[in-house]
């Protein structure tokens, strides 16, 4: 585990390794592919990257998970994105949003697996967040398709997901499209998700803890980032 002891020490240190490896994909490859969190977290995160000097015209991101809730509504990842991260040096950068604005939830699942990047190959960086319940992208417990969307043969890169402590309906990456990641982040802070953490290493059920998954099943074995 990476600690720091400050969250803005954190922000810091996190955007620099992001920043590094989107820059050794596009030296590598041409392009480089970034999928984030939202929720309230990674802001202090999304403000230091967003001044990281890089090619960002070759960078696309897209959400890691969202709300069913067109950009313009306050708890819209979209708009957290918008707002804290493409700006600065990071306004450059192609944005392809999860949501869109179909009549059904599944059909925006099915038009954004077709466009969102990483579908021909892993993502170059996923950070990905922790709720105190567990879950980390959409994968909450006791989401309808929590099991289809933690089952590694699943050919499908976004799913839909409601669940009783989600609040909206969600769309969602399946974890096999985001546990091969080059660079796999799990980014918690405070002493309240530590201990969800911990509870999730020493060993509990997927279904309870879907954290679990991408702890012991993730191709990439995650870096986890904590500060107080
Ligand atoms: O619902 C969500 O929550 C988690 C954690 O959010 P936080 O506010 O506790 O930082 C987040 O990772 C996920 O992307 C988001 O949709």
């Amino acid at each position: 585990m990476k600690t720091f002891e400050t969250g803005a020490a954190l922000a810091n240190g996190l955007a620099d390794a992001v920043a590094t490896a989107l820059s050794a994909a596009i030296a590598k490859a041409g392009e480089a592919t970034l999928a984030v969190s939202g929720g309230s977290t990674p802001k202090a995160f999304f403000e230091a990257l967003s001044t990281r000097a890089l090619d960002w015209a070759k960078v696309k991101v897209t959400l890691v998970d969202e709300r069913f809730v067109p950009e313009d509504n306050p708890r819209s990842n979209h708009l957290l994105v918008k707002t804290h991260l493409l700006k600065n040096e990071a306004a450059a950068a192609e944005f392809v949003p999860l949501y869109r604005p179909e009549a059904t939830i599944e059909e925006a699942a099915k038009t954004a697996t077709g466009i969102v990047p990483g579908m021909s190959k892993a993502f170059d960086v996923v950070i990905l967040g922790m709720g105190t319940d567990g879950h980390t992208a959409s994968f909450f417990p006791g989401g309808d398709h929590l099991d289809a969307a933690l089952d590694l043969s699943q050919p499908r890169r976004v799913m839909t997901m409601e669940a009783p402590g989600a609040g909206e309906a969600r769309l969602t990456l399946s974890f096999s499209a985001l546990h091969d990641a080059g660079l796999l982040v799990v980014h918690i802070e405070g002493g309240e998700k530590k201990a969800v953490l911990d509870k999730a290493l020493a060993g509990s059920d997927e279904k309870d803890m879907p954290i679990r998954a991408v702890l012991e099943r993730a191709q990439t074995t995650p870096d986890i980032y904590w500060a107080p």
